[in-house]
């Protein structure tokens, strides 16, 4: 992946409403995020965050402009094309964990694997192997009600790795969390980083800003400011994540 490009858009817009209930969530943004970036985005709510990554993870359609992962173009994918990329080539973390209740940690980390088709054996294999990763090693067969916030966020980083995605999305990962807990993921974030792993995170959260390698700022749906720092780390063959 060295040198490729793991996100693109070009003119990217989204839309709601008409006339004088028209709100340009996403204005014509054009966005490049090469392969092992650590991408924050940030602005006041409203801004457009969130939107823009539902779109650029296929979650949302736009109303205008183009979106590639990797070489794909998936703004004009079929909803079963699309399924099958989100499933298999981004992996979302969510404010609110979103893990399934019913389910234990390593339940919840292997359920994507067996949906794409691994079979029972490996998906456990590798379920185990990104909990201990996460340092949950002695938590697999608790459910999410028997963990922490910090917990059932690391157990959602987990999940979020096991299909190996492209790209790691994360909204507002750390919003639920107290600070003890919010630094454990930004160790992991860091972690991942250095492996290799394009990441792209809307945050509030001063902190995360401050281990990626570049913070878009937005306004109005827009990008208002454009800082990248260190260059960007290509990893090895994504060191142990894997
Ligand atoms: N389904 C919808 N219908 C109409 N307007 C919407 C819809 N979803 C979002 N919006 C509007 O689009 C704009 C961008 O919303 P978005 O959630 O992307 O902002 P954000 O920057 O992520 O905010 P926050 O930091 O509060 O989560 C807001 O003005 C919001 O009210």
């Amino acid at each position: 992946m060295t040198g490729s490009t793991a996100l693109r858009a070009r003119g990217l817009t989204k839309r709601y409403g008409s006339h004088n209930t028209l709100v340009r969530a996403v204005d014509e943004v054009d966005l490049d995020v090469p392969a092992g970036q650590t991408l924050a985005i940030m602005g006041p709510s409203g801004c457009g965050k969130s939107t823009l990554l539902h779109l650029v993870g296929g979650l949302q359609r736009p109303t205008g402009g183009q979106v590639w992962l990797a070489e794909r173009r998936i703004d004009t994918m079929s909803e079963r094309a699309l399924a099958r990329l989100r499933r298999d080539d981004v992996g979302f973390v969510f404010q609110s964990f979103h893990l399934m209740d019913e389910l234990t940690a390593v339940e919840n980390v292997e359920l994507a694997a067996l949906l794409a088709g691994r079979s029972p054996g490996r998906a456990r294999k590798r379920a185990l192997y990104l909990l201990d990763r996460v340092g949950l090693a002695d938590r697999a067969a608790h459910l999410p009600s028997a963990l922490s916030g910090g917990q059932r966020q690391r157990v959602a980083i987990a999940r979020a790795l096991s299909n190996e995605p492209l790209v790691v999305l994360a909204d507002e990962p750390t919003g639920n969390l107290d600070s003890a807990a919010t630094v454990e993921v930004l160790r992991l974030f860091e972690e991942l980083h250095a492996a290799g792993q394009t990441l792209v995170v809307v945050t509030h959260d001063a902190r995360i800003a401050a281990v990626a390698d570049r913070v878009i700022s937005m306004r109005d749906g827009a990008f208002a400011d454009d800082n990248r720092f260190a260059s960007t780390t290509t990893g090895t063959v994504y060191g142990g994540w894997r």
